[in-house]
C-alpha cells in the first residue's frame, strides 16, 4: 500500500529564505499559536467567572462587577501559571560545577498556592536543602522551582514532594530535603475556622532518608514556623 504523501511544509521550499528567517517564522507561528490558546483559556475562565458571580445572586451589570470576570480570569491564570512551566524553563541551565560537597540550604522561601479541594489559598515558607554531588544549582532557581509547583492546584504534602524531586532532578544531588510551613485559608475562613493552626510537611530524598546527622542538621537549622 502506498502511503499518502504529506504536504511538504512551505518553509522547506520557500526559495531564498535563510535558515534564520525560517526559524524566526516558525517561532512566530508557535508564539501566535500559544497566544491564541492563552486567549481562549482566558475567555473560558471569564465566562465561568460570570456564571459564578451570577450564581451568588449578584448583578453582573453593576458597575463594580462589569470587569470582574476578566480580572478574576487573569488572576486565576497567574495563580496557576505553573502548569505552563517546566523544570528546564525555570532552571534555565544555571547548574554549575562545584567541589563543595557540604549541605546547601535555602531557607524562608515564601510561597502562595491554591488548595485543590476548596480552591482557596494556602501560603507560608519553604526550606530546601541538598547535598551536592559535583554540581550546584543557581540559588534563585530554588525559589523558581517552589513557585512553579506552588502556582498549581495542590495539596501541601504533594507540593513538598514535587519540589524535592525537582531539586533532585536538577542537581543530581546525594540527597534533598524540603520542609514547608503553611496556613490554609480553607481551615481559617470556613470549615473548622482555626486561625492559629499551621501545617508542617516534610519530604526527604536520597541520603537524607538514611543519614540522621544530615537530617538533624537540616531540621535543627530551620527557623520556628512564623505562624
Ligand atoms: N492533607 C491535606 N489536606 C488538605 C490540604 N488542603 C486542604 N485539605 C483538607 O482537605 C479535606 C477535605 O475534606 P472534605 O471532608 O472532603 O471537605 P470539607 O467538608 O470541605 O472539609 P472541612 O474542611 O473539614 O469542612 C479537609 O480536611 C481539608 O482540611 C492539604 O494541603 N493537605
Ligand atoms: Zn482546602
Amino acid at each position: 500500500m502506498t502511503l499518502p504523501l504529506r504536504q511538504p511544509s512551505v518553509h522547506l521550499y520557500a526559495g531564498n529564505q535563510t535558515a534564520e528567517e525560517l526559524l524566526a517564522e516558525q517561532e512566530l507561528a508557535e508564539q501566535q499559536g500559544a497566544e491564541s490558546t492563552q486567549e481562549s483559556t482566558l475567555l473560558a475562565l471569564q465566562q465561568s467567572y460570570a456564571t459564578l458571580i451570577s450564581g451568588v445572586g449578584e448583578d453582573l451589570t453593576r458597575p463594580g462587577l462589569v470587569d470582574t470576570p476578566i480580572r478574576a480570569a487573569k488572576a486565576l491564570s497567574f495563580l496557576t501559571k505553573g502548569y505552563a512551566q517546566t523544570l528546564e524553563d525555570v532552571t534555565n541551565g544555571a547548574i554549575f560545577p562545584s567541589n563543595n560537597h557540604e549541605m546547601v540550604m535555602v531557607k524562608g522561601i515564601e510561597f502562595f498556592s491554591m488548595c485543590e479541594h476548596h480552591l482557596l489559598p494556602f501560603m507560608g515558607h519553604t526550606h530546601v536543602a541538598y547535598l551536592p554531588e559535583g554540581k550546584v544549582l543557581g540559588l534563585s532557581k530554588m525559589a523558581r522551582i517552589v513557585d512553579m509547583y506552588a502556582r498549581r492546584l495542590q495539596i501541601q504534602e504533594n507540593l513538598t514532594q514535587e519540589i524535592a524531586q525537582a531539586v533532585m532532578d536538577a542537581t543530581g544531588a546525594r540527597g534533598v530535603a524540603v520542609v514547608m510551613d503553611a496556613q490554609h485559608m480553607c481551615m481559617m475562613m470556613r470549615g473548622v475556622q482555626k486561625q492559629d493552626s499551621s501545617t508542617r510537611s516534610v519530604a526527604m530524598i536520597g541520603q537524607f532518608t538514611t543519614d540522621n546527622q544530615a537530617r538533624n542538621e537540616f531540621l535543627r537549622a530551620l527557623p520556628a514556623s512564623r505562624f
